[in-house]
């Protein structure tokens, strides 16, 4: 097994000024689990469409090893691809078409006879080998999509392009479950496409997050979430995502926040003018609290979340989690406090994890 690296690649459908996916360098690891993770229209499918060879980059070049394919087609990448909508045979049964990608070697190989009934059982497939794959289910079709990948001992790598999308809402979790448990089976490098930012958390080792075709992060899940560089990342990941605020940090490192009469002091800031100020909403407390900044305002909107209720004030739209029982309401007047160690200060130039050492 082999990385897959890239090379400055970039792609525009129509000229260099209106790029699709701008240029950037990365190395997809050998046996890593990657999520392609961004909104509609960031990029994400270009890339993909890139990394398998059905799509010709503008600039740059892809190594898979040493080798460079940068204009070799998908036969010569040995790179496997699962879509949104399965790919199956319909005529034929489920063995066969778990057998049909190495037809040419399986009769001969005790080794390929072996590895097919190894996908077989990490996917659950027994009960449906016989069956005839028009009469299956659209989620068990896309395990017998996932397995005709799975059953290529050689591939470089397993593109999943939202191979979720499809699947009943009750069974992505059990599918999603599968790939994970193939891939550790079978530790090859898989590269999911996805815009649901709990999907990417949940399967990948390191999470790539693109904004309107720029790759703006990369790393793990914890670090993505605890340690963005961007707002749109903060505020793309987790759910609720993180509050941004718009802020001005001025000469005398005083941190103001558009629109208000709020100034905060720092004591030690080297940003520059224009900032962000962000914080995730279970780190707001309620009421008032010495270790943070006090806003007093009347409670816009309250939704039930899957991990409280989630709050909504007037003042800057900020959101914030408390438990179910806490008796808030709409209209109400509350005190939030966003503690100084938990805010995080976006600047153009520089950018501060937690403010508590700067703070005076
Ligand atoms: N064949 C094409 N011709 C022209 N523009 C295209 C083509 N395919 C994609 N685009 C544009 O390129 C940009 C990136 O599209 P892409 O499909 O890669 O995004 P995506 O993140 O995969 O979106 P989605 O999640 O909706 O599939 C978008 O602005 C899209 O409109």
């Amino acid at each position: 097994m082999v990385d897959i690296r890239v090379e400055g690649i970039g792609h525009s459908y129509s000229n260099d000024s209106d790029w699709a996916l701008r240029p950037f360098h990365f190395t997809f690891k050998s046996g890593v689990k990657y999520a392609l993770l961004g909104p509609s229209g960031c990029g994400k499918t270009t890339l993909l469409n890139i990394l398998s060879g059905l799509l010709s980059p503008s600039t740059g070049k892809i190594f898979i090893g040493d080798a460079d394919v940068t204009h070799k087609n998908c036969r010569h990448r040995n790179i496997a691809q699962v879509f949104q909508f399965p790919v199956v045979y319909e005529s034929m049964t489920v063995k066969q078409n778990l057998i049909f990608p190495i037809r040419r070697t399986f009769r001969k190989l005790a080794r390929d006879r072996q590895r097919v009934d190894e996908v077989i059982k990490v996917l659950e497939l027994e009960p449906f080998l016989n069956l005839q794959s028009k009469s299956l289910s659209g989620f068990q079709k896309q395990l017998v999509s996932l397995g005709r990948a799975l059953v290529r001992s050689d591939v470089n790598g397993i593109l999943l392009d939202e191979p979720l999308t499809m699947v009943d809402p009750q069974r992505k979790q059990d599918v999603r479950r599968k790939i994970v448990a193939s891939q550790e089976k079978f530790p090859q490098t898989m590269i999911l496409v996805t815009h649901d930012q709990k999907e990417a958390m949940s399967f990948a080792d390191e999470v790539i997050v693109l904004n309107q075709g720029v790759v703006l992060q990369s790393g793990s899940p914890h670090e993505i979430y605890n340690s963005p560089q961007d707002p749109f990342v903060a505020q793309f990941v987790g759910s609720p995502g993180m509050n941004i605020l718009n802020g001005d940090i001025e000469q005398g490192n005083k941190v103001l926040l558009s629109d208000s009469k709020d100034i905060w002091s720092l004591s030690n800031s080297k940003a520059g003018s224009d900032c962000y100020l962000g914080i995730r909403p279970h780190h707001i407390k309620l009421g008032h609290h010495p270790d943070g900044f006090t806003i007093r305002n009347r409670v816009d909107d309250v939704e039930l979340g899957s991990h409280g209720k989630a709050i909504r004030i007037a003042s800057h739209g900020i959101q914030l989690l408390v438990p179910y029982d806490e008796p808030i309401n709409q209209g109400d007047s509350i005190d939030v406090t966003l503690p100084f160690e938990k805010i995080t200060i976006f600047s153009k130039k520089v950018q501060y994890s937690n403010l508590s050492a700067l703070w005076s």
